[in-house]
């Protein structure tokens, strides 16, 4: 079922599915990632049923990213017996990450909070597919993503990683093409950018936002 966009295609995830619209204009529109969120402070959050219940409207097409706060082991394995997960994207240590890689056996994205450009990572820990660059949330904050919070694009000028990575944090339709152009991101990840309101997505701009990620190209 997992699906990586074509060498050189710019990946869109689409995060934060909690209803039937959402899901289905992913599909529609080609997104390469559909998130479900499996933490209980967000707007987003879903239970291994329902997010079952969306990705069985459709077979194959995007990969299913399961995004878990630091989640023990007992979490992982109870959401992975209800829903199939291509990816896990995880909010924890590197060690915790290769962890999970090595005990559940499914690719794992590892989120590294920026505020700064020393913040930006050198390297991508063994086991760990790709490396989420998303701003540091502020100290208020009851969740570390999903805040609509827009990192400070500049900083990441001239940072060529040769490991995969994903830009998020306060990506919309109207902003993402900028966002691409000065950061050269090979994939972007959104949910509070194409919400209608918290936790409802809106078709029409996720039809905008895949369209508009892939329409600029990166010249270093
Ligand atoms: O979406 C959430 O509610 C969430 C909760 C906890 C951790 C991460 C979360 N979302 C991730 O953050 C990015 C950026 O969000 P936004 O576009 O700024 O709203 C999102 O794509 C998820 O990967």
């Amino acid at each position: 079922m997992a699906h990586d966009p074509a060498s050189g295609a710019r990946g869109v995830k689409i995060c934060g599915l909690t209803e039937e619209a959402g899901f289905d204009a992913c599909i529609t529109h080609g997104a390469d990632w559909v998130g479900f969120v499996f933490f209980d402070r967000s707007p987003r959050c879903v239970t291994a049923a329902q997010a079952h219940a969306l990705s069985a409207r459709h077979t194959g097409g995007p990969a299913r990213v399961g995004l878990f706060v630091h989640p023990d082991d007992e979490t992982l394995a109870r959401v992975l017996e209800g829903v199939s997960l291509d990816i896990l994207q995880i909010y924890a240590s590197f060690e915790r990450a290769t962890e999970v890689r090595a005990r559940f056996g499914v690719p794992v994205w590892l989120s590294q909070p920026v505020s700064a450009r020393a913040d930006l990572p050198a390297h991508c820990p063994a086991g760990v597919e790709r490396l989420l660059i998303e701003p540091k949330p502020p100290a208020s904050a009851t969740r570390p993503g999903g805040n609509a919070q827009q990192l400070d694009w500049g900083l990441m000028k001239g940072w060529m990683p040769t490991f995969p990575w994903m830009l998020a944090g306060g990506l919309n339709p109207a902003n993402v093409a900028q966002a691409v152009a000065i950061t050269g991101a090979p994939a972007v990840d959104v949910s509070s950018g194409v919400e209608s309101a918290p936790g409802i997505k809106s078709p029409d701009a996720i039809a905008r936002f895949i369209q508009n990620a892939r329409s600029v190209t990166f010249s270093a």
